[in-house]
C-alpha cells in the first residue's frame, strides 16, 4: 500500500506575511492528518522562514531546485545539503517550467536526482509531455525517456528512494485538467516502465499527479489506481483549496 503524499508547488510566489498566514491555515487544516504526507515547496529563499513556521508540525518541506554540485564557486547555486540543514525532505528535479524557461536537459536532471540522493533527501522527479507531443502520439515516447534518464545514468536502484510526478505541460496553470483516465493511462505507462526493470522498485513508487489539480477533482484522479497522490501549483498557495486536496487523499 502506498502512502498518499500530497505537495504544494509555490513557485516564485509568496511574501514573508502571506507565507505566515498560508502555513498557520495549513497547520490547522493538517492536525490530525496522519494518513497523508504534507508538504510545501517555497522559494528558495523563505525555506527558512517556512522551516520556522512549520515547527514541529506534519508540514513537510520541498525546494523547488538544486545544485549538481556539493559547493564551491557556482554563483546562485543552493546544494542539497545546504536545503538539508533547512529541514528539506524533498527535492523537485525536472520541473517542465525549469525544462522550458532555463532550458534544463535529462542528462542535468538526471544528476541533481543524483544529488539530492545523495545528500539524502528524496528526488521527485517531474516529466510529462507537451501537447504538441500528445497530439503527434508521442506521449510514450516522452515518458519514456524521461524516465530511463535517471536508468541511463544510475541504474533502477537509483528509483528506490524517489518519488515520480506525472505533469503534462498543457495541463499546468491552464485549469484544463487531465481526466482521471487520462492521467491513469500516463501512470500505468511510468509503472510499467519502471517494473520492467524492478517489480519491487514499480509497486512502491509514489507517482502524483500535476496540472490544475483542485478540490473539486483531486478525489476523483486520486481514486485511481496508480495516482498516489498530487504536486499542486496554484490551488496549493490558498490553504483552504490545498486542504481540500489533502484531504481528498486520505
Ligand atoms: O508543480 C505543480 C504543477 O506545475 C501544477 O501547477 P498547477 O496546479 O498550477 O497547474
Amino acid at each position: 500500500m502506498r502512502r498518499p503524499l500530497v505537495l504544494g508547488n509555490w513557485k516564485m510566489n509568496g511574501t514573508k506575511a502571506s507565507n505566515a498566514e498560508l502555513i498557520e491555515g495549513l497547520k490547522a487544516a493538517a492536525a490530525g492528518v496522519d494518513s497523508v504526507t504534507i508538504g510545501v515547496c517555497p522559494p528558495a529563499v523563505f525555506i527558512a522562514q517556512i522551516q520556522e513556521l512549520a515547527g514541529d508540525s506534519n508540514i513537510c518541506i520541498g525546494a523547488q531546485d538544486v545544485s549538481v554540485h556539493a559547493g564551491g564557486a557556482y554563483t546562485g547555486e543552493c546544494s542539497a545539503d545546504m536545503l538539508k540543514e533547512f529541514g528539506v525532505s524533498y527535492v523537485l528535479v525536472g520541473h517542465s517550467e525549469r525544462r522550458t524557461y532555463q532550458n534544463e536537459s535529462d542528462e542535468l536532471i538526471a544528476k541533481k536526482f543524483k544529488a539530492t540522493q545523495d545528500a539524502g533527501l528524496v528526488p521527485v522527479l517531474c516529466i510529462g509531455e507537451t501537447l504538441e507531443e500528445r497530439e503527434a502520439g508521442k506521449l510514450e515516447s516522452v515518458i519514456t525517456t524521461q524516465v530511463n534518464a535517471v536508468i541511463d545514468a544510475y541504474g533502477i536502484e537509483a528509483y528506490k528512494n524517489a518519488v515520480i510526478a506525472y505533469e503534462p505541460v498543457w495541463a499546468i496553470g491552464t485549469g484544463v485538467t487531465a481526466s482521471s483516465e487520462q492521467a491513469q493511462e500516463a501512470h500505468a505507462l511510468i509503472r510499467k516502465l519502471l517494473a520492467a526493470k524492478d517489480a519491487e522498485v514499480a509497486a512502491g513508487m509514489q507517482i502524483l499527479y500535476g496540472g490544475s489539480m483542485k478540490p473539486g477533482n483531486a478525489a476523483e484522479l486520486m481514486a485511481m489506481e496508480d495516482i498516489d497522490g498530487g504536486l499542486v501549483g496554484g490551488a496549493s498557495l490558498v490553504a483552504a483549496d490545498f486542504a481540500g486536496i489533502f484531504n481528498a487523499a486520505k
